[in-house]
This record gives structure tokens, C-alpha cells and sequence, in this order.
């Protein structure tokens, strides 16, 4: 099990004063005398105290238990305890400020004054002569505008030896979303000036303050000053901290809409945080090196608003002991809902930063109570089932598709479906119902197609043992490599009783029909290996009364939010400051075992659907193919097919793709699933595909996601693909009959578009065009990234017509409202497609 990180939080009045201890110091921080010097012959750097520095020091106390005497018992029993020996203590990590009071207080010298001038306020300013020390504090707020840095006591860190252990804070008090325009901007050169400091010291990571909801207006100044942040270097990652604990309603009023919207759309579960921090890292393109630090300092708000949080790039999270309640004995623990939340977020390894632990809050316990507290929960955290442990390494690990059909498997990939606890069982079990279903004496021919290394052969065999039924049974494969295994098996073990051919199974010719034929030839989307067209191939060797195992499948899929796999698809990754690595090709299928993620819909809604919807189904044995007289289909078109499914969206989110699975009938209610809500969940052979969105696609609480997808086919390349694309609507309900001849006021019913000037997050109902009243104004007041807001222009949404208008129960009609759509992914095969 891997250690979890923790690090301690130091505030600045626990920190020595930066450079007391070093030579030049004449009277330092706390009395501390000026140290010795290993300066000479040890290089031509600055001299670095025997003792190391202050700050050196601290952390070395923090994190390291130094040996001690043993005592005289333990001396007695012949060797030191553990305990004597030292080591690690319950740290791994200090996280300190980067800057102190000293660059707070000349900042704010320098630039609240000199930026704050607004045009107004020069407009007052004209007539006045400035004073001599009005000029002053202009003069010098200029010379650091032209590139000026720190003074040495302005921050906590002077080294990059002392920086190894440090996690960086930036200066909280930094206002890049300030109203005031001089400050944003001096705040933002502040800010890159901590970033080229914080480089300097490689620093690896620097948390910054989040941008605040009475400055919601400017969140999009917040949001560039990052993204410039982040590419004035080009490895220092940078995380938001912010508060995971709901808005109250006062703080909420603070922003015009937002209780419109709840109201209109009923979500309870509104989160203003992530909405904030959903606009920033969209302004930022998703950068790999920008992430989360979830201050867990508020009461935590529901679960189902919380699930959201877990397909963030959550890094670090900022637990201060005053979150901590006491046991019957003092100890300090965390609420049943907090141990709930940080046993789900343990399995991204996030580092918990504890807060205040020498404030001694709780009397039991001392001040380790907490960071052991926490071990004892990620232990617990870490007690997996089977599967989890198996998947461990794969965790939201993108992986090309197999093709077994196109390529030639390897020993290693066989091995891993061997593994597989569960499937070999159901496939036993389905031909074991079969053979019961035949009658008693008769030999029943049995032909397992694409064999592998032999386990459904073997499977086969101990299910005819098991029914007490005769059995002729083949084994065809045309892997070269893995039929050396079936001969190998046939030598060792099987003898007579199997026949191998060696083949590709769509021209295989056998003297006589089979009765069964069995095949594994399914993909995590059910027919995305080719399995419809392989039996298709070999369906002509079986008996016209004869049975497929499996006998059919049925492919799944739900919208899911997963900004750590967006980030993969989208994101080139830079692995120097000269090197940049292609970023994964985003209009591709990938197999993937989901970690960071949230699925999006709901079952329910207006339309009462399911959570997870289906597809499409392919049967086998399938009669109605039209076939030459080799008995092999004249086309493929038979295996094209198409969904168009529509999900419920309950809370706001972010859809970065979706989330496919399949279930397979192997025979009569022997099944393979691995649909989310009904698989057992140890079965190893399958992860779920994922189809990526290029671009993500925001959905509003209450909206209803339309999706299609197709699995399409061209005879002349044989080749096999699937495209997909979606839309996002709001449906409104409207009275019939209304103040304004019903539809909530449109003036025509048949379709609308309104356009928006507000800005970002202004989402002001008065913005909208004044043709829209009732419902739709309370829509206009959602803030949404896409409603609200100029980011992309001129915002336009149509109001179908005819199409998705409905009536609704009470004599209302449901409007549907398109507020977006994807664009049509790997067309044509483009960018990827299975070969036949
Ligand atoms: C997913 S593996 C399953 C192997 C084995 N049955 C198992 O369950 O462990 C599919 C196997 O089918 C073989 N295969 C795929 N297409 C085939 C074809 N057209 N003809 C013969 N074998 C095929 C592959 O080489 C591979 O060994």
C-alpha cells in the first residue's frame, strides 16, 4: 500500500524570519545566533550553515525523529526499540507561504494607491499636485512594474535547498479579480513574480487563493491571469484551493439569478464553487498543471452534490483540525459524512494538508492525533475487492482497443483474460444448460471458435463431464503463437477428445455441422471486436436448429464528466521546455477502468429514462442475412446500426464523453455484464470504453442530453467505425394559455433566438432579449457558461419546432430549448476503425 502524503501547515507566525541564521545576520528571528559556515572549499554558491538553515531546521524537526539513548530498560532487553531509532514522523511534507507580511505590506503601499485610480477618480485627481511622497509611492510602484523582485525579507523560502519538502502557498491576500482594474493587474504581476520565484526555488507546486463570489464578475480576469501564470513557466502546477462547503442563501443573494435559477430549475444542488472553478479551467484549456485543493474547512454539502467533485484533478486537500469533532475520549475524528467523502478522494492519493494541529483543539491525542487519524482512515480505504486491486495499475490509464481480429494476440493479453474469475464460470455454466437442454445419448458437436490458449475448450469439456452428455468437440483458432498452445494442451491434456483447426473461422470448412458453437469474441462495447461479423463468417457451420453462446449482446451508454481523461485526449504533454509529446488523438474509442469520474445522468426526468440507455443488440444465429453460395453475407450492412438516445441531466456538470458497456445473453439467463448498475463487479476482462468529446460540452441542471452514435460499415475498405455526436436542450414548461398567448410569452411558438451581451457569469434575466418572459426569463438568469455570458459572442438558442414540444401534464406544453451541440466525431472513420 502506498504511503498517503501528508504535510503540515505552517502559518507565518510559526516560521522563522527569512535569512535569520545565515552570516550576515546581526541579530535574527528568536534570538537565534548567526551559525557557522560551510563556505569554503564547498563550492562557489552562497554559504550554507553546518546546521542548515532555520527554515531547514524546522522541517527537518517536522518531518524526521531524530535517534535517541535508548533507555535503560530497553538497553536492559539487548537492543534499541523501534521508537529509539528514529525515522519518519507522521509527515511527509511542510507547506509554508511563499511570501510574508513584509511583500504584503509594500505591496499594498505601492499599488493600492497607485492602481486604484480609476477614471474618475483622475478626473478629482487633475487639479491636485501630488505629494512628495504621493510621487514616491508612485515612482517606486513604477520601478517594480518595470521588473522589480522581492527584498530578501519579503519571503519565507531563499533557497532551493530548503524547498525539496515545501509546499508553496502564494500570497492569499493577491485580488486577481479585483473590481478595481490597476489592482487586477498589479495583482497579476505580483502573481507572476511569486510563479518566476516559486520556478526558481523549483518549487513543484504553488496554491493560490480562488477567486471570490462577490467579485464573480471579474472571474474571467481570475481566470486569464492563471492561464498567463501557467505559461510563464513550463513546469510549475498550480492549484486553486477552493472551498467545497456551499454558499449560504445571504451569500448567494450576493449574486443576481442565482436564486431565480433555483427556483426555475429546482437544483437543490447548485454548486457556485465548481461552477467557478469549471470556468477557469475551461479559460485555462484544461491545463495538466492546473488542479484542485479542496479546502475542507465548512461543513461539507450533500453527497449528491459532492460526486461531482471526484471527476475533478484533485491534488491536495486542506483539512484544518477545527473540522475535527471529539470521540467519547477526547481523540479527535471527522464526521460520518467528511470519513465518507475522503475515503472516496483517497483512491487519487491527494495530499492532506492538516492545519492548526498545535492549537490543541481537542485534548486527546497530542498534536499527531490528526495525521494518524487520517492514516487509520486510508488504510481502511484501502482494503480492495479483488477486481480493484487487479485494476489498480490500470486506473484511468487510456488503452488503445484490442483487435483480435486484425492483430495477433500475445501471451501476456491471453494471461490477463485467464485471470478472469467470473466469465470462464458463466461460459461453463452456459454450455452446461445447453448440453442439458439436448437430449440424453445423442453426441452433440460443439465447435469453440477463436480457441485462444484453450480455457473454453477446457470449460467445455468439464461442462459435458458435469451434464453427463457425449460431446464431439473443435477447436478453431488462427493465432499461430496461441495454437501452439492448443497443441501443446491437445499433447498434454486433452488428447482425442478435441479436434484443432487451425483457421481464420470465416473459411472454415468442416465435414460435419456443429449443434453449439461458442465464442468470446466481445469488446467492452459488446461488437466492437468484430464478434457480429467473425459469427456472421461462421454461422454456416452450424445446424439450422443449432445455438450461438453467446446468443446475443447488447451495447450501453451513459454521459459522463472525467476532466482528467479530457485533459489526456487534449492536452499535448510537455515533458521539457523543448520537448512536447502529441496529445492522445481525441475522435477515438479507448478502453479505460475509471477512476476521476462522474457519471452525469440521472434515471428519471420528464421522460422517465434510464441512467444508463441502450444501444443496440446483435443476435446470433441471425437468419434473415442474405448469403452468396459459400453461405457468407453478400454485404456488411446488416451490422450497421444507430442510436439516438436522450439522458436526464439532474445537476450542472460537464460532459467530456461517454461512458459504453455491454451485457451479453450467453444462454437463456446465463449472462456477462458489465453495465454499471447490474455487473457482480469482479469480472476482470472487460474495462468500459470511453468515446471522448473533443471539446466538453457544459449541461445545465434540468437539461436533457441527446445523444447518437453509430456503428457504421464500408464493404469496399472492410473496415468497421463508430461516430457520434450530441446536443444539449432545456425543456420548459409553459402554460397553454398566458398573459402573453401562452409558451411563457413568445411572442411566435415556433422558434426563438435570443442573444446575450452580459459578461461572464453576468447572467442577468434583463440581459436577455425582452421577447422571452416567464420561465424562459428564469432560464435567462441561469448562469450558465453558456447562457449569461459572452465568452463565445453572440449566444443564440433555438426553440424547436414541432420536435420535442409536448404536452405536459397539467395542459402545459414543453418546449425543448437547444442551447448546444458537439460536432460529429471521427467521421468516415477518419480516426479510427476496426479492421475486418
Ligand atoms: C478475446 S480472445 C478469446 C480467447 C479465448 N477464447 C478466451 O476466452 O480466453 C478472441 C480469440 O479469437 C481469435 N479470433 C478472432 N477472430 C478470429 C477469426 N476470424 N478466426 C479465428 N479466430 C479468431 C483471436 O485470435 C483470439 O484468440
Amino acid at each position: 500500500m502506498e504511503r498517503l502524503p501528508i504535510a503540515l501547515h505552517l502559518t507565518q507566525d510559526l516560521l522563522p524570519l527569512s535569512g535569520s541564521g545565515t552570516t550576515s545576520s546581526s541579530s535574527s528571528a528568536r534570538g537565534q545566533q548567526p551559525s557557522k559556515v560551510v563556505g569554503s572549499g564547498a563550492g562557489y554558491g552562497p554559504p550554507l550553515p553546518a546546521e542548515g538553515t532555520p527554515l531547514m531546521q524546522l522541517v527537518s524537526n517536522m518531518l524526521y525523529v531524530p535517534p535517541r539513548e535508548p533507555t535503560p530498560a530497553e538497553a536492559a532487553q539487548g537492543g534499541y526499540a523501534a521508537s529509539a531509532r528514529g525515522g519518519k514522523t507522521e509527515y511527509d511534507l511542510v507547506a509554508v507561504p511563499l511570501t510574508n507580511g513584509n511583500w504584503q505590506e509594500r505591496w499594498e503601499r505601492m499599488c493600492t494607491i497607485t492602481a486604484s485610480a480609476t477614471e474618475a477618480d483622475l478626473g478629482a485627481l487633475a487639479g491636485t499636485v501630488p505629494t512628495a511622497q504621493e510621487e514616491r509611492q508612485r515612482w517606486e510602484a513604477e520601478f517594480w512594474r518595470s521588473g522589480g523582485g522581492f527584498l530578501r525579507n519579503e519571503v519565507n523560502i531563499t533557497r532551493s535547498e530548503e524547498a525539496g519538502s515545501l509546499v508553496a502557498f502564494g500570497s492569499d491576500w493577491l485580488e486577481l479579480d479585483s473590481p478595481v482594474e490597476g489592482i487586477r493587474f498589479d495583482a497579476e504581476l505580483a502573481l507572476r513574480q511569486e510563479i518566476a520565484y516559486a520556478s526558481y526555488l523549483s518549487i513543484a507546486t504553488i496554491i493560490l487563493p480562488p477567486p471570490k463570489l462577490e467579485n464573480r464578475e471579474f472571474l474571467a480576469d481570475y481566470a486569464r491571469a492563471i492561464n498567463g501564470a501557467l505559461a510563464s513557466s513550463w513546469h510549475i502546477n498550480i492549484s486553486i484551493r477552493l472551498p467545497v462547503a456551499e454558499y449560504t442563501a445571504s451569500e448567494l443573494a450576493a449574486r443576481p439569478g442565482t436564486p431565480a435559477f433555483h427556483a426555475a430549475v429546482g437544483d437543490a444542488d447548485r454548486c457556485e464553487t465548481w461552477e467557478m472553478w469549471n470556468t477557469l479551467r475551461g479559460m485555462c484549456n484544461y491545463s495538466p498543471r492546473l488542479s484542485l485543493t479542496l479546502d475542507l474547512s465548512n461543513p461539507l454539502p450533500s453527497a449528491r452534490s459532492l460526486g461531482r467533485w471526484s471527476a475533478e484533478p484533485l491534488k491536495h486537500v486542506f483539512l484544518p483540525c477545527s473540522t475535527f469533532i471529539p470521540n467519547a475520549k477526547a481523540y479527535p475524528v471527522l464526521s460520518k459524512s467528511m470519513q465518507a467523502f475522503l475515503k472516496a478522494i483517497f483512491k487519487f492519493r491527494p495530499t492532506v494538508i492538516l492545519s492548526g494541529t498545535h492549537r490543541q483543539l481537542h485534548s486527546s491525542g497530542g498534536h499527531l492525533a490528526y495525521a494518524q487519524y487520517v492514516r487509520f482512515l486510508y488504510r481502511k480505504s484501502q482494503e480492495l475487492v479483488p477486481v480493484e486491486e487487479y485494476a489498480q495499475g490500470y486506473m484511468d490509464h487510456l488503452q488503445q482497443p484490442l483487435q483480435p481480429l486484425m492483430d495477433n494476440l500475445e501471451g501476456e493479453t491471453y494471461e490477463g483474460f485467464e485471470k478472469d474469475p467470473i466469465k470462464y464460470r458463466q461460459y461453463e455454466e452456459a454450455v452446461y444448460r445447453a448440453l442439458l437442454d439436448r437430449p440424453q445419448g445423442m453426441v452433440t458437436t460443439i465447435f469453440v471458435v477463436g480457441a485462444g490458449r484453450g480455457p473454453l475448450v477446457a470449460g467445455c469439456l468439464r461442462a459435458a463431464e458435469r451434464a453427463q452428455r457425449r460431446i464431439s468437440l473443435t477447436a478453431v483458432e488462427k493465432n499461430p503463437s496461441a495454437f501452439v498452445i492448443l497443441q501443446e494442451r491437445s499433447a498434454l491434456e486433452w488428447g482425442s477428445q478435441v479436434k484443432l483447426v487451425y483457421s481464420d473461422m470465416r473459411s472454415f470448412n468442416p465435414r460435419e455441422k456443429a449443434d453449439i458453437i461458442v465464442s468470446e469474441l466481445l469488446g467492452s462495447f459488446g461488437d466492437n471486436e468484430l464478434s457480429p461479423e467473425c459469427l456472421d463468417g461462421v454461422m454456416r457451420t452450424l445446424k439450422p436448429d443449432g445455438i450461438s453462446i453467446p446468443a446475443s449482446y447488447t451495447s450501453y451508454l451513459a454521459p459522463i464528466s472525467t476532466s482528467r481523461l479530457h485533459t489526456e485526449v487534449t492536452n499535448p504533454q510537455v515533458a521539457s521546455a523543448a520537448t512536447v509529446m502529441d496529445a492522445k488523438p481525441a475522435e477515438q474509442p479507448y478502453v479505460v477502468m475509471f477512476s476521476q469520474f462522474h457519471t452525469l445522468s440521472a434515471s428519471g426526468g420528464r421522460m422517465g429514462v434510464e441512467k444508463v440507455q441502450e444501444c443496440w443488440t446483435f443476435d446470433h444465429p441471425r437468419p434473415d442475412v442474405v448469403t452468396d453460395e459459400q453461405g457468407l453475407p453478400f454485404t456488411n450492412h446488416h451490422n450497421a446500426r444507430s442510436a439516438h438516445l436522450s439522458f436526464h441531466i439532474p445537476r450542472a456538470g460537464v460532459c467530456h464523453g461517454f461512458a459504453g458497456y455491454f451485457e451479453a445473453v450467453l444462454y437463456g439467463d446465463v449472462m456477462l455484464s458489465i453495465h454499471p448498475e447490474r455487473a457482480a463487479g469482479d469480472m476482470l476482462s472487460w474495462f468500459p470504453i470511453f468515446f471522448p468529446l473533443a471539446d466538453p460540452i457544459y449541461l445545465p441542471a434540468s437539461s436533457e442530453l441527446d445523444v447518437q452514435i453509430w456503428r457504421l460499415t464500408d464493404n469496399t475498405k472492410k473496415r468497421v467505425w463508430f461516430e457520434w455526436s450530441a446536443q444539449v436542450y432545456l425543456a420548459i414548461t409553459a402554460p397553454l394559455s398566458g398573459p402573453n398567448g401562452g409558451l411563457g410569452g413568445l411572442a411566435s411558438p415556433t422558434s426563438a433566438t435570443f442573444s446575450t451581451s452580459s459578461g461572464v457569469g453576468g447572467g442577468r434575466a434583463g440581459a436577455l432579449s425582452p421577447v422571452l418572459g416567464g420561465s424562459e426569463a428564469a432560464f435567462a438568469s441561469a448562469p450558465s457558461p453558456m447562457l449569461g455570458s459572452n465568452e463565445g459572442g453572440r449566444m443564440s438558442a433555438i426553440l424547436e419546432e414541432g420536435q420535442g414540444m409536448e404536452q405536459g401534464a397539467a395542459g402545459a406544453t414543453v418546449n425543448r430549448i437547444k442551447i448546444s451541440q458537439t460536432r460529429l466525431h471521427n467521421p468516415g472513420g477518419k480516426t479510427s476503425w476496426i479492421g475486418l
